[in-house]
């Protein structure tokens, strides 16, 4: 079988965890707020998932980020999802539903239009999963994520997610591998956090350490270098920093060094989004009222 030829390590994992996912733990209210949320939009909205971008304002305050595994993406994006104020999604979590959820259904991976079946099924509430953290889904990920029909599948929820922000949220900050470049090209911000891979593997070793988890540092070192080389080569949103992406290179930095490069840029968006609309307001409030001009 498949899990025949898996490291003995990944056998045990993934036959503690066959059949459905485990129950998962009560929801937290923010993702509840979520979940209302999503909703919300899906009866709201309906578009085609083959345009460019969602519909909603290019104004909308949309932060990208993306870069290879352990570059510090997330941790960036939560920090500045606290400090700003942005619901914050990891996209990638949702393409390790789909390569955990194949894997316990016995769904090869080639078989890309049942694994984009699945995907259909995927929403928010899915990604609160303890498992999907585990490098046995995120190598499921890398696997399931080359398809288009699949990356195609979850594109929708994506583009949602940023366009329509869980109330009491002024944006959103998505992290990935194709957000500045698929998922929202009309992103005012985008950043494409890196580090070396070695760097990276030492980061992801660290945080398996004393987990159940855990894998020798080679192991890791080699998966990632598995998974950056499928993630940069597929043929399909490839793992790229977009043109207009700030790039941040995290190899030498702190958590908050890393945070506060990306912040600079955050805050010099916001102040010229302030003046644009200080300007806006002062420009109508000297200009001739059309309304009145009209109706008198
Ligand atoms: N600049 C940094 N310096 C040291 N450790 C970092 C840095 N950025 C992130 N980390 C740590 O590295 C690990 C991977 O970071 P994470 O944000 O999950 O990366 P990514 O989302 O890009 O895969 C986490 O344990 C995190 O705490
Ligand atoms: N926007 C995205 C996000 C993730 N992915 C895929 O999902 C895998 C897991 O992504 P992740 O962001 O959870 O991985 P880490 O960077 O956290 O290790 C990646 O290796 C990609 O193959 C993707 O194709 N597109």
């Amino acid at each position: 079988s498949r899990l025949a030829k898996l490291p003995s390590s990944r056998r045990a994992f993934i036959s503690a965890f066959s059949g459905p996912l485990s129950l998962p733990p009560a929801p937290s209210p923010a993702l509840l707020r979520r979940r209302s949320s999503v909703a919300r939009m899906s009866a709201a909205n309906s578009f085609d998932s083959s345009q460019q971008s969602a519909p909603g304002s290019s104004d909308d305050f949309i932060v990208a980020v993306d870069g290879p595994a352990g570059a510090g993406k997330g941790t960036v994006a939560k920090r500045l999802a606290t400090a700003y104020g942005l619901a914050h999604l990891e996209s990638g979590l949702l393409y390790r539903a789909a390569g955990l959820l194949s894997l316990r259904r016995g769904i090869p991976f080639d078989q890309d239009g049942r694994v984009a079946q699945l995907c259909e099924t995927i929403t928010l509430d899915d990604l609160a999963y303890p498992e999907l953290r585990s490098d046995q889904a995120a190598q499921a990920a890398s696997c399931i994520s080359v398809h288009p029909s699949v990356r195609a599948a979850l594109l929708d929820l994506q583009r949602r997610f940023a366009h329509f922000p869980p109330d009491g949220c002024r944006g959103t900050i998505i992290d990935g591998r194709d957000i500045g470049t698929v998922v929202c090209p009309e992103a005012p911000l985008k950043f494409f956090v890196d580090a070396r891979v070695d760097v990276r593997a030492k980061r992801r070793h660290q945080e398996f350490v004393g987990k159940e988890m855990g894998m020798p540092f080679e192991e890791v070192l080699e998966d990632m270098k598995q998974r950056d080389k499928r993630d940069r080569e597929r043929a399909e949103a490839p793992l790229v920093a977009a043109h207009d992406a700030v790039v941040v290179d995290t190899s030498d930095m702190t958590i908050d060094q890393a945070v506060d490069a990306v912040a600079t840029h955050v805050d010099a968006f916001l102040r010229r989004r302030a003046e644009k609309m200080g300007s806006a307001q002062s420009a109508e409030s000297v200009g001739v009222d059309p309304v009145r001009e009209g109706g008198s």
